[in-house]
């Protein structure tokens, strides 16, 4: 299931390690080179010192003493005498590894303070500020991703998703929220690159796919019996079978059903769900071809308020001569049956269209919710990702494949987690 936009994923967290490695291999070898060079500084000063003590009186010594105790406390000075220190300084102001490390204060634990204080020491004796900052990353071994790190690797991962028939809209706030989570987070250089992003991709997938989710099971207990759910969607989609999928499910939670086929439009719809009620041992209503659908959804209630059916589930036709025909339908059965819930049913492998379709039919008859079938044979994961972000209603079951039994509640986590392999 989604195992192309699995790969997908996986590519985009295994781009922005790298990029983090070669900056970090960077950062380490400039850090390095820092540090010889200081130590070179830090060996003339000396050699100059001894050679200026033996020209003068102790008098003079004391002095110049003192003016480098204020030049240490004063980096910007422009004492010609310590001119070496004030180079190390300026070099290291200049230098984005400098800034790098000095970001990394704010997101360092007790470790990075510890070095902190450690190279601050040494940097009283041995140079400028910059070295210690210097030393500072090298010691802490950390380094922040920036904004350019990202470029690359994002822009693949938009078109990925894209070609995974990820929504525009959603593709784009995906994006936005990697770069909010990842631009200026720190990162030790190899070990937690991973976690890093997989946090954030994770927290940019579940803010996009859990919009409005609510839990079904909990819904259905609270609500007054019988509860009529009626389902719509554009016919082939697995529609029916669902309902079947559905009547079981609720067997299984204690609660029984009646089904009602409210598709009086196709040839043949009768014969289909009389078979899966019959497999089932389920109650079946129908009317004849070409009948009332919303009499037909209101006569499974009247039979279920007769016989203690905890819940109704309708069927509605998927095709009429045009689409203000069918959603004209629709509000009628809104109108006359006035149905706890409308679930919206649409198969997975659909991408694209089926994003569309869903806000269409939201927009003429409110859903509270949707059903992704074939999710088993879907690849692209583009509709499990955007249907929520579309409508502003959440996904509820995902089909996953022909049998009763094949029906799983949706878990934008759960989803998440198996998009990203992480083992649950
Ligand atoms: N692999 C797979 N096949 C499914 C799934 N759900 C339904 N199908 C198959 O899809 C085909 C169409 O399903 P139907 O239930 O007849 O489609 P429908 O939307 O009800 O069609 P109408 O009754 O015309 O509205 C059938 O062969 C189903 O077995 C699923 O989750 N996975």
């Amino acid at each position: 299931m989604f195992d192309s936009l699995k790969d997908k994923l996986g590519s985009f967290r295994e781009d922005v390690e790298e990029t983090a490695e070669e900056k970090a291999a960077e950062a380490e070898s400039e850090d390095a080179a820092a540090e010889a060079e200081a130590v070179e500084e830090t060996e003339d000063d000396a050699a100059e010192a001894d050679a200026g003590a033996a020209d003068s009186d102790a008098a003079d010594a004391k002095a110049a003493a003192a003016a480098a105790r204020s030049d240490a406390t004063q980096p910007e000075g422009d004492d010609a005498e310590h001119g070496a220190e004030t180079e190390i300084e300026a070099d290291a102001g200049e230098s984005t590894d400098a800034e790098a490390s000095s970001d990394a204060d704010e997101y360092g634990g007790a470790d990075v303070a510890g070095a902190v204080t450690d190279t601050v020491a040494e940097d009283e004796e041995d140079g400028g500020p910059g070295f210690a900052k210097r030393a500072k990353s090298f010691a802490t071994g950390q380094t922040v991703i920036e904004e350019e790190d990202l470029e690359a690797p994002l822009e693949e991962l938009e078109m990925a998703l894209l070609q995974s028939d990820v929504e525009f809209s959603v593709a784009q706030e995906i994006m936005a929220t990697l770069r909010e989570e990842l631009v200026g987070e720190t990162h030790r250089f190899t070990k937690s690159t991973t976690g890093v992003v997989q946090r954030a991709l994770k927290n940019a997938l579940l803010e996009v796919i859990s919009v409005g989710q609510f839990d079904f099971d909990e819904r259905v207990a609270e609500a007054d019996k019988p509860l009529t759910i009626v389902f719509t969607g554009v016919n082939g989609v697995g529609k029916t079978t669902s309902i079947a999928k559905m009547a079981r499910y609720f067997e299984e939670r204690g609660l029984s059903t009646v089904l009602a086929n409210g598709d009086t439009y196709r040839a043949g719809a009768n014969e289909q769900i009389e078979e899966h009620a019959e497999a089932l041992d389920k109650k079946i209503i129908t009317h004849e071809q070409g009948g009332d659908p919303a009499a037909v959804i209101y006569d499974a209630v009247e039979y279920a308020e007769a016989n203690d059916v905890d819940v109704v589930l309708g069927d509605t036709a998927g095709r009429l001569h045009t689409s203000d025909d069918l959603m004209e339908q629709l509000s009628k059965i809104d109108r006359v049956v006035d149905p706890d819930m409308t679930l919206f049913v649409d198969e997975a492998v659909a991408g694209q269209d089926a994003v569309q379709r869903a806000k269409q039919f939201n927009d003429a008859a409110e859903i509270d919710g949707a059903v992704l079938t074939k999710a088993d044979a879907d690849a692209q994961g583009g509709a499990a990702i955007s249907i929520a972000h579309v409508t502003g209603k959440p996904i509820l079951f995902l089909g996953t494949g022909q049998g009763y039994d094949d029906i799983e509640p949706f878990d934008p986590e759960e989803l998440v987690d198996r998009l990203l392999g992480i083992d649950g």
